[in-house]
């Protein structure tokens, strides 16, 4: 859910504003980019998401009386600055890959152009929106691309609502798991709020509370004719879940309906999978399905294919949700200032691989002949030219020439300007299919789980030379 309120913010973000507006320097023209370093899930692409709630939050901020009596009571704020944010509001520019893109290390995903004041204030809602939702979309498309990956097809499905990261967190993870190419969720409040299929099947508790299985199997049926997904292990899945199963189905089709689905939970899914699809085909039931859950991930999704697994839905909770797994957990987005008042700005730091790129940049995208995507550079404006150098951006020993015969497109547009949206709001089915069809224009060692290709990102010239006269200018302030 966007956060509208500016108070959805870290406190020094709100210090600096102060600071600014009593220094008068508030309404510099400020440039500030959005990146990230590092991909998560030792992964070869990210699936940028979170962009239209972001905006959407960017759009509606403004400060409520109660917000300026809260940031009073905090004692650090002066009454003239608290009245001079009666009436602001976001009145900047925003640039940025449309959602659903895949994007790569060190490249700009939006930047945004406004008053230095403003600027600042957004930075962590920002962040917070499309750092997680990102991650989450990445690592849906993950674990969609192994699900699919089966010559038998298979999709996934959002069951992560118990294990999320607070009610807010499971919201927006059924958002960008759905981008990233979910088909659904579990969770009903996120399916009415983004408008997501929303299925289940039932839990253990269900059979539970009947005498026996075989009863709790047909109670169940008797109420959902058309849609019903039994969950076999409660007792023991091939000996007592699967010929229950059979006996139903075979009643719901005498009375005219077809069993929709039998769910695996426990055990080892591969095996179980064969043996029950087996005996359902057997059976006359080949249209039944096999949803799977326990833990899932994309290393597990995958591992199960490749021991011939026959899984067409895969419920993906816990590793979904909270992004986990090995380079997970969180995305390190980050919004740094490239310009103020058309003086570029950079930041050094101790650590090189930390430093920022000064300047308001443009972001190309190389297409080969077929379609597929070659790589991204970055230009102070103009488009990359065959023959161009372009170098490593953490690395500036690492350079090579760029090849004739690629369409350079500009890969971000602007999508807000004064503050109001320009691109019209998406449908989420739209971004997913963006999603889906910009992983397949990325060359297949990309998509690869284990040691991905890494897919290039460069600078152009003009871009290196302007952070090496920057770095070189603010070394010259180093006390000797
Ligand atoms: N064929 C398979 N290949 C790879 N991993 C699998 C396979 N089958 C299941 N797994 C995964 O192995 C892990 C452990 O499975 P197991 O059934 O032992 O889970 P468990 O948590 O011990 O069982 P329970 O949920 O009943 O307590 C789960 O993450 C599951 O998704
Ligand atoms: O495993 P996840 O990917 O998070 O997917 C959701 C899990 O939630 C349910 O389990 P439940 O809460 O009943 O717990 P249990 O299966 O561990 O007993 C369901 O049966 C799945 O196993
Ligand atoms: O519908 C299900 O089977 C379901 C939903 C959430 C979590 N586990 C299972």
């Amino acid at each position: 859910m966007p956060a509208q309120s500016p108070l959805f913010t870290d406190l020094y973000q709100l210090t600096m504003m102060q600071g600014y507006w009593h220094h008068g320097l508030h309404a510099q023209e400020a440039v500030f980019d959005l990146y990230f370093r590092k991909l998560p899930f030792q992964g070869g692409f990210a699936v940028w998401a979170g962009l239209e709630p972001a905006l959407e939050g960017l759009e509606g901020l403004r400060f409520s009386e109660d917000d300026l009596a809260y940031l009073e009571e905090l004692g650090q704020f002066r009454p003239a600055f608290l009245d001079a944010l009666r009436g602001w509001r976001f009145s900047g520019r925003v640039t940025a890959f449309r959602e659903g893109s895949v994007v790569f290390p060190h490249e700009p995903l939006l930047t945004v152009h406004a008053l230095l004041w403003e600027a600042q204030l957004v930075e962590t809602a920002l962040l917070n929106t499309l750092n997680f939702q990102t991650l989450v979309a990445t690592k849906a498309a993950r674990c969609v691309l192994a699900a699919e990956s089966s010559r038998y097809g298979g999709q996934v499905v959002e069951f992560g609502a118990r294990r999320a990261q607070g009610p807010d967190g499971s919201l927006s993870a059924a958002r960008a798991a759905f981008v990233g190419g979910a088909v659904g969720t579990s969770n009903v409040e996120a399916g009415r709020l983004y408008g997501l299929p929303v299925s289940g099947t039932h839990a253990h508790a269900w059979v539970e509370s009947f005498p026996d299985e075989l009863t709790a199997f047909r109670a169940y049926a008797e109420l959902y004719p058309d849609s019903t997904v039994l969950l076999l292990d409660t007792v023991d899945t091939l000996r007592s879940g699967l010929p229950n199963a059979l006996t139903v189905a075979r009643e719901l089709r005498e009375r005219g309906h077809e069993l929709r689905g039998v769910r695996l939970d426990s055990g080892d899914l591969a095996y179980l999978s064969c043996r029950v699809r087996g005996a359902l085909d057997e059976a006359g039931f080949p249209e039944v399905k096999i949803v799977a859950s326990n833990d899932l991930s994309e290393s597990v999704i995958a591992s199960i294919i490749a021991e011939g697994g026959r899984i067409d839905t895969y419920g993906v909770g816990t590793q979904l949700v909270t992004a986990g797994g090995e380079g997970g957990g969180a995305l390190g987005g980050v919004f740094k200032l490239a310009a103020l008042d058309g003086v570029p700005k950079m930041k050094l730091t101790g650590e090189p691989r930390k430093s920022s790129l000064p300047g308001a940049k443009a972001v190309w995208r190389a297409v080969e002949a077929d379609g597929s995507y070659a790589l991204d550079a970055l230009t102070l404006g103009e488009a990359p030219r065959p023959g161009d150098r372009v170098s490593d951006p953490t690395n500036p020993l690492r350079f090579s020439r760029l090849p004739g015969g690629l369409t350079w497109r500009p890969a971000r547009e602007v999508v807000m300007e004064g503050g109001r949206r320009t691109l019209a709001p998406e449908g989420l089915p739209d971004l997913q299919a963006r999603a889906r069809a910009d992983l397949a224009r990325l060359p297949a060692g990309t998509r690869r789980m284990l040691n991905p290709h890494l897919y290039r990102v460069g600078l152009a010239d003009d871009v290196a030379a302007l952070r090496d006269r920057v770095a070189e200018e603010l070394r010259g302030h180093i006390q000797p």
